[in-house]
């Protein structure tokens, strides 16, 4: 991280479109002196149909906790800022996250992350700028041709509706050759940025080498927000100027914006394997949130603080203190925390395990949970049928395993019907995005993260280098 000094509450505030009263009611709702903050109505997305101000809010200065923030704040430019003035026949060098997963004969089995880079690009060749894509794919150790970006291609050409012309490297005189024959609306994408070791080491030489391809830098790869490299970070030194794409701000808009002033009552669900890795989400979540819900592998540390027998489930035993103390603090905070009641136990890890249904305070030896129960179920929909927010972050079982996926289905078809509802329905990254895509509910959600460890650092609170490197937008007093 470049920087761990500042806090992200960054809303995205919209003067029109559809989601124009949620924004203003987040607005309404900051409980700020007006000399600590500052926003901007950005340019208008073409895209999106609606404008936005990027609001990011440092923690210096700010008073943190439910119905308190005092904050001082840096406006992100957008590039719904850009008009065609600023765009006609200018080079803009574009940072997208298109690290697809592909099989083993180079075929794209999801495309979710191009699709979700089109709007940004889409508007840069609308109006009239000559696009420079660039991303990794995988984590290469220098040039491998597994880990090109040929297999994208025809997949970035049939969703833009227009031919894009590959490099074969992402620096030297066959790239500057092509951008200066590159058209007003062309698109030339890159060869992986990470076959260069300098990308992930963000040396300041590699991304002058980058940055001199273009005029202006639009950031929008998400999901690489949180890494310091030099196609996130270190171009922005060499480019101005460098503002936030479409995608980066729908991520933050609702990853921090909507988290952090919610429509209440606010609901966070929290599973996955380890207390371990969510600890940081599970802190910053008892800040905001007014009824947190926790499932998955790590509720087993918390049985086991309580004293329950746990049998042979997860637990970590160096995490039993940490587990007690985030009950007492939710408590203190007036949270409503609830553990699961009851758990599907089984006599091993393995689909054709012997399974069945017991109370929290009634698991064995020799048997361990997989699945939060029925009754468990029945709480937690009970619980989130009051929420105006939910987001959610991490399976509430091995949902891998047909007959240990209840839980995390119910929590998918629950936030879906919810999200019908008009409630806004926010899933993280990781694997809670596999579950509703399993689910096949993906589609009425009111944001699904393209980022796994990016959404989590944001949850955390963390500031992503990716996002803080960007140019401010001028600040207006409201
Ligand atoms: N009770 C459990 N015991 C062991 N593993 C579990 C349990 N519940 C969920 N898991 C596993 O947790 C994994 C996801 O954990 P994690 O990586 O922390 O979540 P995410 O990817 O959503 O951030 C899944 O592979 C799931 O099988
Ligand atoms: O897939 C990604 O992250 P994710 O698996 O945390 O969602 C991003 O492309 C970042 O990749 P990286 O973790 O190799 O830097």
């Amino acid at each position: 991280m470049a920087s761990t000094a500042l806090t992200p509450a960054i809303s995205v505030l919209k003067s029109t479109g559809g989601v124009a009263t949620r924004a203003r009611a987040t607005a309404s709702l900051l409980p700020i002196s007006s000399k600590s903050i500052s926003v901007r109505p950005l340019g208008f997305s073409a895209v999106l149909g609606s404008r936005f101000s990027l609001h990011v809010a440092s923690k210096v200065g700010s008073v943190r906790g439910k119905g308190s923030r005092g904050v001082i704040s840096m406006a992100k430019k957008s590039v719904g800022d850009l008009t065609s003035a600023d765009l006609k026949g200018k080079k803009v060098f574009v940072r997208a996250d298109l690290n697809v997963p592909l099989d083993d004969n180079q075929n794209i089995t999801d495309d979710t992350r191009i699709r979700a880079a089109i709007p940004t690009i889409k508007y840069l060749i609308d109006n009239g700028a000559k696009v420079i894509l660039s991303t990794h794919l995988g984590r290469p150790k220098g040039v491998t041709p597994k880990f090109s970006l040929a297999p994208l291609v025809p997949r970035l050409s049939v969703l833009l509706g227009i031919e894009v012309t590959k490099a074969d490297d992402c620096i030297g005189p066959q790239v500057e050759s092509l951008v200066a024959s590159l058209p007003e609306g062309g698109v030339l994408l890159l060869e992986n940025v990470r076959f260069y070791k300098e990308e992930e080491k963000n040396d300041p030489e590699f991304a002058k080498k980058l940055a001199s391809l273009a005029d202006l830098y639009v950031n929008d790869a998400f999901g690489t927000a949180h890494r310091a490299h030099a196609s996130t970070e270190g171009v922005t030194k060499f480019l101005k100027p460098s503002v936030a794409g479409f995608l980066l701000q729908k991520e933050l808009d609702y990853l921090v914006g909507a988290v952090s002033n919610p429509k209440r009552p606010f609901a966070a669900i929290v599973g996955g394997s380890k207390v371990s890795s969510k600890i940081g989400v599970i802190e910053s979540l008892l800040e905001k949130c007014d009824i947190l819900l926790l499932g998955g592998g790590m509720i087993f540390t918390f049985y086991k603080a309580q004293g329950l027998s746990v049998g042979s489930s997860l637990v970590e035993e160096d995490k039993l203190e940490l587990a007690t103390e985030l009950l007492a603090k939710a408590k203190a905070k007036g949270v409503s925390l609830l553990l699961p009641t009851d758990v599907v136990v089984a006599d091993k890890f393995a689909p054709d395990a012997n399974s069945k249904i017991v109370p929290a305070s009634g698991i064995e030896d020799g048997w361990m949970g997989l699945d939060i129960g029925p009754d468990s179920i029945k709480t937690f929909n009970e619980a989130l049928d009051t929420t105006q927010t939910v987001i959610w972050n991490g399976p509430m079982g091995v949902f891998e395993i047909e007959k240990f996926a209840a839980g995390t289905e119910a929590v998918a078809n629950k936030l879906a019907e919810l999200s019908e509802k008009g409630v806004t329905t926010i899933i993280g990254g990781g694997d809670s995005v596999a579950a509703v895509e399993k689910v096949g509910v993906a589609g009425v959600m009111s944001h699904i993260s393209t980022g796994g460890g990016a959404s989590l650092e944001l949850l955390e609170g963390k500031v992503l280098p990716g996002v803080i490197a960007l140019d401010e937008a001028i600040p207006v007093t409201v």
